[in-house]
């Protein structure tokens, strides 16, 4: 299968769409332009595009969260109630586990269970059963903008029905949804999927409708190295961008270490706008997206909620034009609508009470040209291996294991790189594997974590790693001896 970072001619996306639309029944139900149409009817506050634009010109943060049950109605009362009692600024609709792997049968069924049983069967919408009527349904109930948020390697049929439906932001990408959520799915499969999705967003952009691609940023979200999900995210972007798309919004999963995590931010932006302008793509709105603590959480609400109140911090810290926010449920499960608000709540006080303040701490300017540079070694590599051409770079890059996801699923991803915290409890790299990092950048990996050694009276090894791992549910950061 070749791959290849190029606009998908008419021709080549027609014959893919004419497929995908016979996936599921409800696909008879997408027409482009009376999509379109209803797309340029829908009133500004309800364009996510437009937010997040005014968000990032403001340099405030948003808070949106992650939600979604199974019925229509059900549905809208928890984001309404997100909106009225939580203050979300933007909503999701959270996709379900079997639309994830187009197992739109087993959806079918969990409809009728969910109605059968009177509570939701299914962890999260099920969009393509629900099909383009049901998605406007939401879209059409409620007063800010409505973002799709799946782990979906092939979201064709997803984003059709999603985009037509009236969502005007979709999660995702063709490395991003396939190396941490997927087991043997080939990495050409997934990138030319996405391709097609960021080609119909082209399409929908193209009209005059404008619709905003999120790459999933924190990847695993277990101990990954800033310069590893920010290359994915720029590669997702590039690709993205080639297609289409002019509003990006790039993520990262907060890590744990505060001047690394601000640093990250501020990077990310930073180094995804220098890679479009460098390969020629100056017409597109960068934003960002700090997800709050991917790891585990403690049971304990009270806990929890100093899990959420850290994360908010670094949001509004680092400035990200929007935070994901966890709940005081996250240990255990889909957490209720009074739950998922009260989160929503947290984080809006923290954010409010620090949005003036800025942090410059020492240290800081310093991590923030370590990340840089470690990704600029990850991405440029990409570039020679692929010959100039990003997406068979990328997926030369897995197989080379230069582009190395710790703890990832897919048996495409190399697993050599070993990540550890230093004594700070900023993510280092223990072990580059095949990661091309410079000699200078190992060397300060290398001293950093034999810092936390020498502290911890024991040699750098992968018991760290493991230690490191169990850390978080003993609430600690550092996984100490
Ligand atoms: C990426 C994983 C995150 O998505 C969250 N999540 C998954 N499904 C739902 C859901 N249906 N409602 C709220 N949060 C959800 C989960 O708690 C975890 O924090």
């Amino acid at each position: 299968m070749e791959i290849q970072n190029k606009r998908m001619s008419d021709d080549e996306f027609n014959a893919i769409r004419a497929q995908v639309l016979t996936q599921w029944p409800t696909g008879k139900e997408v027409d482009l332009q009376e999509s379109i149409d209803f797309h340029k009817k829908l009133p500004k506050n309800k364009i996510f595009s437009l937010k997040l634009k005014e968000a990032k010109d403001k340099r405030i943060t948003l808070v949106q969260p992650r939600a979604g049950v199974a019925l229509i109605k059900e549905h809208i009362e928890l984001l309404t109630y997100l909106q009225d009692k939580g203050g979300a600024d933007l909503l999701p609709t959270t996709i379900d586990s079997y639309t994830r792997q187009n197992r739109y049968e087993e959806a079918e069924n969990g409809i009728s269970e969910s109605i059968k049983s009177g509570k939701s069967m299914l962890n999260g919408f099920p969009a393509v059963n629900h099909g383009v009527n049901g998605c406007r349904q939401i879209i059409e109930s409620l007063n800010v903008p409505v973002q799709m948020r799946h782990g979906t390697p092939d979201a064709r049929l997803l984003a059709e029905i999603g985009f037509a439906g009236g969502f005007t932001s979709y999660e995702g990408g063709g490395i991003s949804y396939n190396i941490p959520y997927a087991k043997s799915v080939l990495l050409e499969k997934t990138i030319l999927d996405w391709q097609y999705c960021d080609r119909l967003a082209g399409v929908y952009e193209e009209a005059g409708i404008s619709i905003n691609r999120e790459p999933f940023g924190p990847l695993t979200g277990t101990l990954v190295p800033p310069c590893i999900s920010h290359a994915v995210a720029i590669i997702e972007s590039l690709l993205a961008a080639e297609q289409g798309v002019k509003n990006i919004t790039v993520g990262y999963g907060q890590c744990g270490n505060l001047v690394q995590d601000v640093a990250a931010i501020g990077t990310l932006e930073e180094l995804t706008e220098e890679y479009l302008h460098k390969y020629g793509y100056n017409d597109v709105v960068v934003t960002t997206v700090l997800h709050q603590w991917m790891g585990g959480f403690p049971q304990d609400e009270a806990k929890a909620f100093g899990v959420i109140s850290w994360g908010s911090s670094v949001a509004a810290l680092s400035k990200a034009t929007k935070v994901i926010v966890k709940t005081p449920h996250e240990a255990m499960g889909v957490p209720t609508m009074e739950a998922n608000a009260q989160g929503l709540r947290c984080t809006k006080q923290v954010i409010s009470m620090l949005g003036d303040q800025t942090l410059t701490a020492a240290g800081l300017e310093q991590e923030k040209r370590i990340i840089s540079e470690e990704t600029r070694c990850i991405v440029d590599k990409c570039f020679e291996l692929g010959s100039g051409d990003i997406a068979l770079g990328a997926v030369r890059a897995f197989q080379a294991g230069v582009i190395d996801v710790p703890f990832a699923p897919s048996r495409y991803n190399a697993g050599k790189m070993l990540p550890a915290r230093d004594n700070n409890g900023a993510i280092r790299i223990l072990n580059a594997g095949a990661v091309p990092l410079s000699k200078e950048l190992l060397d300060f990996n290398k001293d950093m974590i034999e810092e936390r050694a020498k502290f911890e009276k024991r040699k750098a090894s992968f018991q760290m790693v493991i230690d490191d791992v169990y850390a978080i549910s003993k609430g600690r950061l550092v996984g100490r001896p």
